[in-house]
């Protein structure tokens, strides 16, 4: 086994939708998770006596559920992920106790000894999501990176991605299937789309799916 130091984080990429996520604190920084959170399709609750305006204004619309009050014991129940991130420590370790006697992953804010998973800088475009990490390290450096490397993803990467999960939906798992998602992505129709060659890289993606439908 890896000593502590030497052992890596290990990213997931989570499939929240419909599962209760609790969030303790609701100042700036639980702000900016509970947006993150509500485009996951969670059921998002969120215990603090102090929201900020936009908070209130979601639970208003029924985006998320505020309960405006101190975290207690027993919150943590039937939750299946839980953050905390409130200007108290003292908040942060008696959440940490009971999300670890209950057995629910916990993210702590700024608290990294108390983390089972840390926060990555998170960019999106379309269904292409970058995520980086420095392992606690630099966050700033995190978002940084973050920033330069979204910048690099394109309209037509974004255009690939969603082809490619049309194309995952209609034609059947197999060797042939696999040959042509990755021709999609290599030289070949990534770089006519790249090129804005559109109606060329669809000529060329008709006359594979034509070879496959002979073939199959
Ligand atoms: C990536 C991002 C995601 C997010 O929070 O959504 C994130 N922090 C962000 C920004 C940021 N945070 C801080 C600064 C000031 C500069 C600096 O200190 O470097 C900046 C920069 C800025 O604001 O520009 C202060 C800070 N953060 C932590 C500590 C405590 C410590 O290190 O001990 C301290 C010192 C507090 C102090 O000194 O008092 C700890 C954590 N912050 C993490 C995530 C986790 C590790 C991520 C990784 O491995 O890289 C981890 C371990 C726990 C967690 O929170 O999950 C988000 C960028 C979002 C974006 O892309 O915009
Ligand atoms: N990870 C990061 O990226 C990062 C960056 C900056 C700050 N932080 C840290 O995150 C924490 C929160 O920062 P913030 O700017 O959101 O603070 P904030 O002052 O805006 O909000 C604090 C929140 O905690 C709530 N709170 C206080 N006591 C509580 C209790 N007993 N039960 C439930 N909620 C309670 C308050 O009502 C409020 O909603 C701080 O510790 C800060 O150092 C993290």
């Amino acid at each position: 086994m890896a000593s502590p130091s030497t052992a890596f984080d290990y990213p997931v990429c989570l499939r929240l939708h419909g599962k209760r996520v609790l969030l303790i604190g609701a100042g700036n920084i639980a702000e900016g998770r509970a947006l993150q959170l509500i485009e996951t399709g969670a059921r998002v609750r969120m215990i603090a006596p102090q929201a900020t305006a936009t908070l209130r204004r979601l639970a208003e619309q029924g985006q998320l559920e505020l309960l405006e009050r101190p975290y207690a014991q027993g919150d943590l129940s039937g939750h299946a992920l839980v953050f905390v991130a409130t200007d108290d420590r003292r908040v942060s370790e008696a959440v940490a106790e009971e999300a670890r006697a209950l057995g629910i992953w916990l993210n702590a804010a700024d608290e990294p000894d108390l983390c089972d998973f840390t926060i990555p800088s998170i960019g999106r475009r379309g269904a292409i999501t970058v995520a980086v990490s420095t392992q606690g390290q630099s966050p700033a450096l995190a978002r940084h990176l973050r920033q330069k490397l979204t910048e690099q993803i394109s309209l037509h990467h974004v255009q690939l991605a969603r082809l490619s999960g049309w194309l995952r939906e209609r034609l059947p798992r197999g060797p042939r299937r696999s040959r042509l998602l990755r021709l999609l992505v290599e030289e070949d129709i990534r770089g006519l789309l790249a090129k804005g060659q559109r109606r060329e890289a669809w000529a060329r993606l008709r006359a594979e799916l034509e070879a496959l439908g002979e073939t199959t």
